[in-house]
């Protein structure tokens, strides 16, 4: 993939995050949601690329833009899969809370997962401690790992959990080993990233998220040279044949990175909604909205975070309505 094509795709996170912003507190997740995705689907026709989107708003019957399958892009260019969060954290920006992000990762034709939309179980740690974790392990063993990769106590290590009823027996076996607990309302893309980030204060993310979500992470963590692991966690029947319908015939099997995203040539943007640990959110000032982005590219493993001032007197009227 061009190296130029990780540029057009910041202009698509922070398209979205320009978007969706307006929407920060309103209590209307929805009209957030679709501010993002129409902001993110008009720019992605301006980008010299061949895509098609494999992970995004839903089926085609589902949703009327970025659905799966759909062809973006000018048609012109590299071969590349598609994976959209338009708005990663619809109730955070609902609620005026705190980490919301748009996210786009993009790899070589067929090198992304088409992960259902369900849960899977999930396992997140940052360079040090990948490839030292097992998600089959129980969490002592993991911790256990981790903390003796880190060079630290087990007291010492921090995970990331979404607070959720389903993760009562995972808090308290973790609270049981003596690690430390930083719960999130939302947003486990951003709680996988900040794993595998210096000086965040978080060692690993664990529990059950979104699927689709789990492949945007783990193309974050290839650029970071960390690990995630994944299991699908199908609830019904219906989820059951559409793993079969996938061709995983055993949900219990595990996706590694190279299952989630085959090879180094992709490229992951996260723009900042709302202020989080990783980045700052959208700030409005008169005619001036700031960004901040993180973008990285798994072949270099370069991290650029880059800050925008955008002029919403020149920018198309959709994304930048006031
Ligand atoms: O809220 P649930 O059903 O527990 O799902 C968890 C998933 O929801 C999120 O917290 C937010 O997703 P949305 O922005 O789609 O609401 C994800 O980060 C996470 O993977």
């Amino acid at each position: 993939m061009e190296r130029s094509l990780t540029m057009e795709i910041v202009r698509v996170t922070e398209a979205a995050a320009l978007a969706s912003a307006r929407w920060n507190g309103k209590g209307k997740k929805e009209e957030a949601d679709d501010a993002a995705t129409t902001a993110m689907r008009e720019v992605f026709d301006t980008i010299p690329m061949d895509g098609v989107v494999v992970i995004g708003e839903g089926e085609m019957d589902e949703a009327p833009m970025l659905y799966i399958g759909e062809k973006l892009g000018t048609g012109n260019g590299p071969s590349v899969d598609i994976a959209v969060d338009p708005l990663e954290g619809t109730n955070i920006v609902a609620s005026g809370s705190w980490n919301a992000l748009t996210v786009v990762a993009i790899a070589d034709r067929g090198n992304l997962l088409h992960a259902p939309d369900m849960y899977m179980d999930k396992i997140a740690v940052g360079p040090e401690a990948a490839g030292q974790v097992d998600i089959n392990a129980s969490v002592y063993d993991n911790l256990k790992a981790v903390a003796k990769a880190k060079n630290k106590d087990i007291t010492d290590v921090v995970v990331t959990v979404l607070k959720r009823e389903r993760h009562e027996k995972l808090v308290q076996e973790i609270r049981d080993a003596g690690a430390m607990i930083k719960f999130i309302s939302d947003g486990d893309v951003a709680g996988a990233i900040n794993a595998a980030m210096r000086g965040t204060g978080v060692d690993m993310l664990l529990g059950q998220g979104g699927a689709p979500e789990g492949v945007l992470a783990a193309v974050a963590l290839k650029c970071l040279g960390g690990e995630l692991q994944g299991r699908l966690a199908p609830q019904t029947e219906e989820e059951i044949e559409r793993c079969k319908a996938m061709g995983i015939d055993d949900t219990n099997s595990v996706l590694r990175m190279e299952d989630l995203v085959k090879g180094d040539d992709a490229i992951f943007a996260a723009t900042g909604v709302t202020t989080g640990e990783l980045l700052k959110g959208v700030r409005f000032d008169g005619p001036i909205a700031e960004t901040e982005t993180l973008v990285m590219r798994a072949k270099t493993g370069t991290l650029r975070y880059i800050q925008a001032k955008h002029n919403l007197n020149k920018k198309p009227n959709l994304v930048m309505k006031r």
